[in-house]
């Protein structure tokens, strides 16, 4: 009995040879079918499915992929990681760093460090230990390739829910402190031929404080500027976007790029420098303009000149057409912004795509813009930076002539010009700049203006002169 069981638990030498040789016949067939019926792609798909399925069973870890853009807008929780990692330099398992110094206010300040592309950062969140990965690879764009880069953030499996829901929350909140208290404010001008935004170190010494201005203007514009920046909870509890927009409007040389500057410079907002005749088209404006931070400036200047105004409108009409038409096929025609492109982003459905958003429009000629940017609504605030009136003057002396208050014989014969002449905040700069001394500065101000007064006289006489 027992011999029988053995004898039919052991097979035989010939029986293991013969299953040895069919099973290798039907892996060498089944290898020619894989190779030579079924396509290479197809083949790398079946081999790929099968290689994850089995090695997302037995990985232990879990991994989240945190993409710079989703979407037409860029990832606030990659912003966010890219701000906070460079704190966590310590666990950092490579042998490179990026180094970079750019605080222009203290060149002795410490460099900065960053993160180089493949470089392993470790953390540890509640005695769970994380490991980041910034990478980056090619990738075909909307409009040109592009490198998109991304972060990979692994973790044990069974700490994923946790990681979820809350170590992002922590890491977005790290990194706001973070930028609150960071040294450089920023400009960023649109580069179209790179579709990207450029960044320079922003360096401006206009603050309201240096900038002449008539006083009642000044504090209600910085009441206003303060109502905005505390007014968080406000916004949201009348169902507004959290945004602000302002209509700088006035003479070139009068001070409105120099607003912008006391404006960024209070605020402690970076500025979006953008040039609208560089953007293709609505959806190229909306794709730019999603890709800018909270808590910024958003800068178009000279908006007359942009084409999303009035003026080729006003030139149409006086050529006999009907006006809009025939500015709509322009605009087609040039691929341009249009003006309801313009408007969707000022008060439309995506200007609640930023938060905490200033916008401001420069122009020469308020007169020449579209009376639908100047509704109601469109541009919470229009302010004229007007030419140099006696209070204006008064603090430009003060700034530039040490201090000066009074000057017994210019001071009054100056002020009383303002009233008669125009002459712009610039050009009043420019003579007091000539000379450290006040009497040859001011005495220089006074010819000028009295040349001014001379031209301004002799041109109201000439249409006189003619009718007579
Ligand atoms: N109100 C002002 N207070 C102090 N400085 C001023 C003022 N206005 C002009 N300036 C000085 O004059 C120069 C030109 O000013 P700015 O560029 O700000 O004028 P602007 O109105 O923006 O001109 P444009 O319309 O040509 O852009 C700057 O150097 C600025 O410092």
């Amino acid at each position: 009995m027992a011999s029988t069981l053995f004898t039919q638990k052991i097979p035989s030498a010939s029986t293991i040879f013969s299953f040895y040789t069919s099973l290798s016949a039907f892996t060498i067939l089944f290898r020619t079918i894989l190779n030579e019926l079924i396509p290479t792609k197809v083949r790398d798909f079946i081999v790929s499915r099968f290689k994850d399925h089995f090695s997302s069973y037995f990985n232990p870890n879990f991994t989240f992929i945190i993409e710079e853009q989703c979407d037409y807008v860029t990832n606030q929780t990659f912003r966010a990681a890219e701000t906070y990692l460079p704190t966590l330099l310590a666990g950092i398992t490579t042998g490179s760093l990026l180094v970079r110094s750019s605080n222009l206010k203290n060149p002795l300040a410490k460099p900065k460090f960053g993160i180089p592309v493949k470089a392993k950062i470790l953390d540890v969140f509640e005695g769970i230990p994380l490991e980041w990965t910034l990478l980056s690879e090619k990738s075909e764009g909307l409009y040109q390739s592009r490198q998109k880069r991304y972060f990979h953030l692994t973790c044990k499996k069974e700490f994923r829910d946790k990681i979820m829901s809350e170590y992002f929350t922590y890491i977005a909140k790290s990194s706001a402190k973070i930028l609150t208290s960071q040294d450089n404010l920023k400009i960023h001008t649109y580069n179209p031929s790179d579709y990207s935004w450029e960044s320079a170190i922003f360096q401006h010494n206009t603050t309201f404080e240096t900038l002449a201005m008539e006083p009642e203007v000044k504090n209600s514009l910085m009441r206003d500027l303060d109502a905005f920046s505390n007014g968080k909870d406000f916004f949201k509890t009348v169902g507004r976007a959290w945004k602000r927009g302002y209509l700088l409007h006035g003479p070139p040389g009068t001070g409105k790029s120099s607003l912008v500057a006391a404006i960024a410079n209070y605020m402690n907002y970076s500025i979006y420098d953008l040039q609208l005749q560089s953007v293709k088209d609505d959806a190229m404006l909306r794709q730019i303009l999603t890709k800018t931070e909270n808590g910024s400036i958003l800068l178009i200047e000279d908006l007359d000149c942009s084409g999303a105004d009035a003026s080729c409108r006003k030139k149409s009409e006086d050529e006999g057409e009907d006006g809009e038409n025939q500015c709509k096929k322009k605009k087609k025609k040039d691929h341009q912004v249009t003006l309801s492109g313009l408007l969707n982003f000022v008060d439309g459905l995506w200007s609640s795509c930023v938060e905490e958003r200033i916008i401001v429009f420069t122009t020469n000629h308020k007169e020449k813009l579209d009376p639908a940017l100047l509704r109601p609504g469109r541009m919470d605030v229009h302010i004229l930076m007007d030419y140099c009136t006696p209070n204006v003057f008064k603090k430009l002396a003060k700034m530039y002539l040490d201090g000066i208050e009074e000057h017994d014989d210019l001071f009054e014969p100056i002020e009383k010009m303002f009233r008669e002449v125009k002459a712009t905040p610039a050009e009043v700069i420019e003579r007091l700049m000539v000379s450290k001394d006040p009497d040859v500065a001011l005495k220089g101000l006074m010819e000028f203006l009295e040349s001014k007064k001379m031209v301004k006289e002799s041109e109201e006489s000439e249409p006189k002169e003619a009718d007579e």
